[in-house]
Parts: C-alpha cells; sequence; structure tokens
C-alpha cells in the first residue's frame, strides 16, 4: 500500500479514542448547541415549531454520523471463498451515498463505483462494498479522504490483485452556499495493484463504468 494510502487508512480507523469518548458532550448540551445555532439562524427556538427540533436534530446528528461508530474490519470480515475459479474483474456501479463535508458541515451527495480483481483469498460479499461506503460516507469527510478510505480499507482487508474506485459527487456548499454553482461534479478515483501498475485495466474500469450509459 503506498503511503498516500496508508495514512489515510490510519484515519479510516474508528476516530474517537477513549479520552476523546469521555469529552462527548450529554445529549442535553447537544440539543443546547443547536439551539445556540437556531438563535444564530436568527429564529426563535421557543416557537412551537421549533420546540422538538434540537433532539429531531440531535437524533438525525446520530444516524447521519454513525460511521463513527462502526468498523469496516467487520464489514469486510466474511469471505466467500467458493467463487468457482472466477478471478476476473468485480465492479460495483452507482453505489449512492450522502456525506456531509467537513469544511461547512453541509451534505455532498453522489455515486460511488468500485472494482477489484479477486485474490485466493476470495470475494466479499457485494452489500459489503455498498455498506463499506455508508461506514466512512456517515462521518465528516472531504471526497478525496473518503476515496482512499474506502479503497484503503479494501486492500487492507481484502488484499486484492488490484482495487479501483471512482467517487463522483455534487457537493452542497459549492450549490447553495459560496460560490454557488448548482450541478458542478467533482471527480474522485483511486487505483491500487494491477488498476494503478497497468493503464489498460484503468481503461478497462473506465470502459466498464460507461457501459450501458
Ligand atoms: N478538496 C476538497 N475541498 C472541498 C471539499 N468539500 C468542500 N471543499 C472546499 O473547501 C473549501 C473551503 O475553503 P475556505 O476558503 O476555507 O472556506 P469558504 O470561505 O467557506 O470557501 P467558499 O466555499 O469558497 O466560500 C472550499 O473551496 C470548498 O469548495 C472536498 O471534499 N474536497
Ligand atoms: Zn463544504
Amino acid at each position: 500500500m503506498d503511503a498516500v494510502v496508508k495514512s489515510l487508512v490510519e484515519r479510516s480507523q474508528p476516530q474517537r479514542d477513549n479520552s476523546a469518548r469521555e469529552l462527548l458532550p450529554t445529549r442535553e448540551e447537544a440539543e443546547a448547541a443547536v439551539r445556540v445555532l437556531l438563535r444564530w439562524a436568527g429564529d426563535d427556538p421557543t416557537r412551537e415549531g421549533l420546540v422538538d427540533t434540537p433532539a429531531r436534530v440531535v437524533k438525525a446528528y446520530e444516524e447521519l454520523f454513525s460511521g463513527y461508530r462502526e468498523d469496516p474490519t467487520s464489514v469486510l470480515a466474511r469471505v466467500f471463498e467458493e467463487v468457482h475459479g472466477y478471478d476476473d474483474i468485480i465492479l460495483v456501479r452507482d453505489i449512492p451515498f450522502s456525506s456531509h463535508c467537513e469544511h461547512h458541515v453541509v451534505p455532498f451527495v453522489g455515486v460511488a463505483h468500485i472494482a477489484y480483481y479477486p485474490s485466493e483469498e476470495g470475494v466479499v460479499g457485494l452489500s459489503k462494498l455498498a455498506r463499506l461506503v455508508d461506514v466512512f460516507a456517515r462521518r465528516l469527510q472531504t471526497q478525496e479522504a473518503l476515496t482512499a478510505q474506502i479503497i484503503g480499507a479494501i486492500d487492507l482487508h481484502l488484499r486484492p490483485r488490484g482495487c479501483a474506485i471512482m467517487i463522483e459527487a455534487e457537493h452542497m456548499c459549492m450549490s447553495m452556499r459560496g460560490v454557488r454553482k448548482q450541478g458542478a461534479q467533482t471527480i474522485t478515483t483511486q487505483f491500487t495493484g494491477v488498476f494503478r501498475d497497468d493503464p489498460a485495466e484503468q481503461a478497462r474500469f473506465l470502459t466498464m463504468l460507461r457501459h450501458g450509459k
């Protein structure tokens, strides 16, 4: 694994050590923080429509950021060895995801395409690739880190002959605010193993992505 992927994989481990866990705010503190932001937005958190909003927001945060409590190792733990000699590319295309950018805590939304050449260790259940995307997407992210963390986890746990990933996403921090460029798509890719070493393999991955669209 190259140094860049390795350093991002290290970030992919559950990000709260024990000391950070001790610093977790209480639910009441989190709700109070939401009330402050509602006031900052210019509204009145005591009015009827907003009274239950802090509790809802805190509950939504538990779901939207559940990835901090999930471990990529357990998602990829079950491997199927019996594939009757299949050793060609496995591509799962158009895996939808939503994440939040770590700069503005605003969503970015898109699709991930993941391909790998299985090693003799076997293959992973297809749904696990989609689950893996969510483990990392449900954290505060940059698209680059999300891309590298997903491929790094696959490389680390499945030891494939090669892995390729492309993520296409629209960042709401670029469309709803700031520069306000709706529809701009950001595309990131990362390759390991045969995909990194052989341009023909990268071309095959890109051709398979286009196929059928
Ligand atoms: N590289 C990268 N940048 C991102 C991502 N998500 C958001 N950004 C960018 O993060 C940058 C933060 O720039 P700053 O100048 O610190 O913040 P800002 O004043 O809010 O920037 P503007 O968005 O240009 O208004 C912006 O250019 C965003 O477009 C991402 O996933 N990857
Ligand atoms: Zn942003």
